[in-house]
């Protein structure tokens, strides 16, 4: 499959960073001294094996300086900053470093306190501006000192003129956010880090600088403070447990809190072929093409300053890459994205992975991306946690997320678009959700802690099944079919059964009570309130009292024992009540009430029992059968012509029927305390339970278009979970008592993906033989240096806990390139966009870029799920918008003012960060306009940078 997790190194070890030969000097601010900790990040030549050909002399060396400031901020300050922000409501945007949710806290934007990125509650809003006041005035001090620092350290970016203009408290903490992959922060002129809790006492790791060989942590104590500019690679990996909380601060030059004058101090070094400035100057061309931080600029510039802006920014980035600077190679790759280059993308994406020394986040191709290209493709997050995405060739998409803790979450989601959803917490419980095409859904949630478990299933026509099976062995079920009659029946511990009926159309009610002592008790109260039960002790005895609505009595004892018959009738109102016993001592009673419903009991001469009961007023049936060998047939048929039916063997097992109008249940539970539980409704769903005395579980659901669900958890706490839809792939999960996981996938191609995950931690994906790269110049790029193919450059690693095989149906272990391309249309990709975006996974379009789906035919829906995704503040999408219009593509015609207009939406998101939701409504009016159908009123040109977006109608 050979996929870039698979190559990649070890995790990396937690080096910290030496600080014995940093330089020390001292800054006075405001008479305080302030103390500064000089250290360098040598940016080394990259290993040969990642260097282009073409570029025959070693890139140029260079260096990142940063500082450290320690005690910055006093500790308990940190600590109060900690303690007023823990309530408070984090922000959980897309990160625009990993796309996940960010976590992050605005303090202050444009030097300002920040306005609430999300619209709450009035109440709210202002509590939330109120904090945000207060926590800008209690900052002041240590943002003046900083500011004193970035402007003293980095004159030649700031020019004097850097003041805060951004600060954000980011939150690092299990289950939340454990790190941010390496970036440079390319949007802010200085940046200072503070931390607010403390490295090695807090938590492990935390904020590292890289030169993609390794990782240096820093270990920042609470309130020390960590100052450098945008050639800083770096991010934060938090280790273990712990929790990592920091106040990032960007500073921007002049008033408006623009990027004035420190937007190219890095030229000079790209020309003299420094990677990292070349890398740089090609992020911020590409930027500013795309509505980026040179905003003011824009409004003036036209489509052709653009494309040579644009074909710039690939020139460097080709520099960077040629050297061998994995980041650029990214970055390429996201262009190729873009361009809808799935192939090309992939080639970049996977190099820039593979020149990392150290498995890293960084450059993790979006997953939809990679599994067009034909690799299942792997995400294991650095908390090791397992993201597996299964896309066959039929469409269908499988996603496996094993968790940390353990806990598995599996989503199925075949090409008929029924949805699986399969959540095995660490706790062992089970939950499982399968909603059809047809709506129906299908709900087990096994706890196996206790080993109960809660079955829910809703019908497409909307009745409802639910099965409990608490640990105490008791089980309680529901049927509440869609005439609103409702089925209950309880099985407890003690096997005693209770049964309970209740026909909501005629409210009769029906309840069959088996005791554990064996005896059976039975109630029926039909509409007309006359009350029958039925009573038969474990003597076998038989106690029947008949209650009618006009207080009459009709009682019958019989003590089969000594076959005595005791029969007391007490009648209030005239009604009729006979009764025969022949020579061969058969009993035939007859009991007609003045309601015309009538009692009829016949005991015959091999003492077996008849009870026929038939109410007229609604001619519900119920009917009662003790047979010699004393079996009990239970049979009611009520005026909706259901029918319900309760046979209680002589072996004591019991079988229920329950057959309603729509052709619905049955229900056996054989005397060794098995059960088994067949649902066939009336659109040929058929569920099956079985539950042996062993407390093996076996569940079958079949449903109508032939899927088919079975899951399997023996007593030993196994889990065996086999999955079949109609177009005969196969998903079997197995999940065994030591807590290992065994997966093995059988699409429809006849391939085999099987992967074996231990309980230990210790978790990596084995490499396969590599293959061999070829990576073409991009098409755009004028005389781009060409990167020739390179052999894989380290050896792999081989973990002996995991197991991942993919056996294609060819026995292959890779299928050959014309079939892999055949499966990697970018329009496959494009229906499977549309099936997630139908099922409203969250912002599938940030995965895709969105732009994919705008390659081939389907360039409407992309340009429609591109404009959804700008409206709501995606600013990749409002870029690509852009850049659609500017250029013309995808089908639409260029634009230059429409294009101004998204390109400025963009560039909000990108000064401002959050400024996208706020922009969502500016932008709407260009937004709802159907795609490709969009003019612009004429109006005088303006200087402001996103006011044509108002100006776009229709
Ligand atoms: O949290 C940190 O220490 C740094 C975060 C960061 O690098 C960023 O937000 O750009
Ligand atoms: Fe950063």
């Amino acid at each position: 499959m050979g996929l870039p997790a698979a190559t990649a190194a070890a995790p990396p070890p937690l080096v910290e960073w030496d600080w014995s030969a940093a330089s020390n000097s001292t800054l006075s601010v405001g008479g305080s001294p302030l103390l500064l900790s000089q250290g360098t990040l040598l940016w080394a030549s990259a290993e040969r094996a990642c260097r282009a050909a073409s570029s025959a002399a070693p890139p140029v060396a260079s260096t990142s300086t940063f500082y450290a400031l320690p005690a910055l901020m006093p500790a308990d300050h940190a600590a109060r900053l900690v303690e007023r922000l823990r309530p408070a409501r984090f922000d959980l945007r897309a990160d625009s470093v990993d796309n996940l949710p960010a976590h992050e806290f605005y303090i202050l934007t444009s030097g300002e306190p920040a306005r609430s990125a999300t619209p709450p509650l009035a109440a709210e809003e202002e509590e939330e501006a109120r904090l945000r006041a207060r926590l800008a005035r209690e900052l002041a001090p240590s943002l003046a000192r900083l500011r004193a620092a970035a402007n003293a350290q980095f004159g030649s970016i700031c020019g004097g003129g850097c003041r805060p203009c951004t600060a954000l408290v980011r939150r690092y903490r299990a289950a939340e956010r454990r790190s941010h992959p390496e970036h440079v922060d390319a949007e802010a002129a200085v940046t200072a880090v503070v931390g607010l809790t403390s490295a090695r006492e807090d938590f492990e790791g935390g904020l590292f600088v890289s030169d993609t060989a390794r990782r240096l942590f820093v270990p920042l104590r609470a309130g020390d403070a960590l100052l450098h500019s945008a050639d800083l690679f770096h991010g934060v990996h938090v280790v273990g447990g712990g929790e990592r909380w920091s106040l990032v601060v960007w500073f921007r030059t002049c008033d408006k809190c623009s990027m004035h004058g420190a937007d190219g101090w890095f030229a000079a070094r790209a020309a003299r072929g420094e990677p990292i400035a070349q890398y740089l100057l090609g992020r911020r061309l590409a930027q500013e093409h795309s509505g980026g931080v040179a905003a003011g600029a824009l409004g003036g510039r036209s489509v052709q300053q653009t494309r040579e802006r644009r074909s710039r920014a690939a020139q460097w980035l080709h520099a960077a890459a040629s050297a061998g600077f994995a980041p650029a190679m990214h970055m390429l790759g996201r262009a190729s994205l873009g361009r809808g280059d799935v192939r090309q993308a992939v080639a970049w994406l996977r190099r820039s992975v593979e020149c990392f020394s150290y498995e890293t986040d960084f450059g993790r191709p979006p997953i939809a991306m990679r599994a067009a290209h034909g690799d299942p493709p792997v995400h294991l997050p650095s908390n090791r946690s397992l993201l597996l995405v299964h896309l066959p060739s039929n469409h269908s998409l499988l996603l496996v997320h094993l968790l940390s803790n353990r806990s598995l979450l599996l989503v199925h989601l075949p090409s008929n678009r029924s949805l699986l959803l399969v959540h095995l917490p660490s706790n062992r419980s089970l939950l499982l959700v399968l909603l059809t095409s047809n709506h129906s859904l299908l709900l087990v949630h096994l706890l196996t802690s206790n080993r109960s478990l809660l079955l829910v299933h809703l019908l497409s026509n909307r009745s409802l099944l639910l099965v409990h099976l608490p640990s105490n062995r008791s089980l309680l079920l529901v049927h509440l079919p869609s005439k609103r009659s409702l089925l209950l029946v309880l099985l407890t511990s003690n096997h005693s059964l209770l049964l309970v009926h209740l026909l909501t159309s005629n409210r009769s009610l029906l309840l069959v009570h088996l005791l554990s002592n064996r005896s059976l008790l039975l109630v029926h109260l039909p509409s007309n309130r006359s009350l029958l039960l039925v009573h038969l002790p474990s003597n076998r005895s038989l106690l029947l009292v008949l209650l009618t609505s006009n207080h009459s009595l009709l009682l019958v004892h019989l003590l089969t024992s000594n076959r005595s018959l005791l029969l007391v009738h007490l009648l209030s109102n005239r009604s009729l009540l006979l009764v025969h016993l022949p020579s061969n001592r058969s009993l035939l009673l007859v009991h007609l009430p003045s309601n015309r419903s009538l009692l009829l009991v016949l005991l015959t001469s091999n003492h077996s029992l008849l009870l026929v009961h038939l109410l007229t007023s609604n001619r519900s049936l119920l009917l009662v059968h003790l047979l010699s060998n004393r079996s009990l047939l239970l049979v009611h048929l009520p005026s909706n012509h259901s029918l319900l039916l309760v046979l209680l063997t002589s072996n004591h097992s019991l079988l229920l029927v329950h057959l309603t109008s729509n052709h619905s249940l049955l229900v056996h539970l054989p005397s060794n305390h098995f059960l088994l539980l067949v649902h066939l409704t009336s659109n040929h769903f058929l569920l099956l339970v079985h539950l042996p005395s062993n407390h093996f579980l076996l569940l079958v659901h079949l449903t109508s278009n032939h899927f088919l669900l079975l899951v399997l958890l023996p007593s030993n706490h196994f889990l065996l979970l086999v999955l079949l839809p109609s177009n005969h792939f196969l998903l079997l999960v197995h999940l065994t008592s030591n807590h290992s996981l065994l997966l093995v996938l059988l699409p429809s191609n006849h391939s085999l993906l099987l992967v074996h995950l231990p309980s230990h931690h210790s978790l990596s994906i084995p490499p396969l033989p590599s293959r061999p790269h070829s990576i073409q110049p991009l098409p755009s790029s004028p005389r781009p240096p060409y990167i020739p193919a390179l052999p894989s450059r380290r050896k792999p690693s081989i973990s002996p806990h995991l197991l991942l095989v993919h056996l294609p149906s060819h026995h292959s272990l890779a299928p050959p390139a014309g079939r892999r391309r055949a499966r990697c249309r970018p329009s496959d990709l494009a229906r499977i966009l549309l099936k997630c975006a139908e099922f409203g996974w969250p912002r599938p379009y940030d995965q895709l870029d969105g732009s994919v789906l705008t390659d081939g035919d389907q360039q409407a829906q992309g340009l429609q799920l591109l404009r959804r995704a700008a409206v709501a503040g995606h600013r990749v999408a409002a870029k690509a918008l852009g850049e659609a219009y500017a250029d013309g593509r995808w089908g639409v015609s260029p634009d230059p003012r429409l294009a101004e207009g998204w390109l400025a939406c963009a560039n909000e998101a990108d000064m401002e960060g959050h400024a996208c939701s706020d922009m969502a409504s500016e932008c709407h009016a260009a937004a709802n306009a159907p795609p490709l159908m969009i003019s612009i009123e004429p109006t005088a040109a303006t200087s402001t940078e996103s006011s044509s977006a108002h100006r776009v109608t229709g």
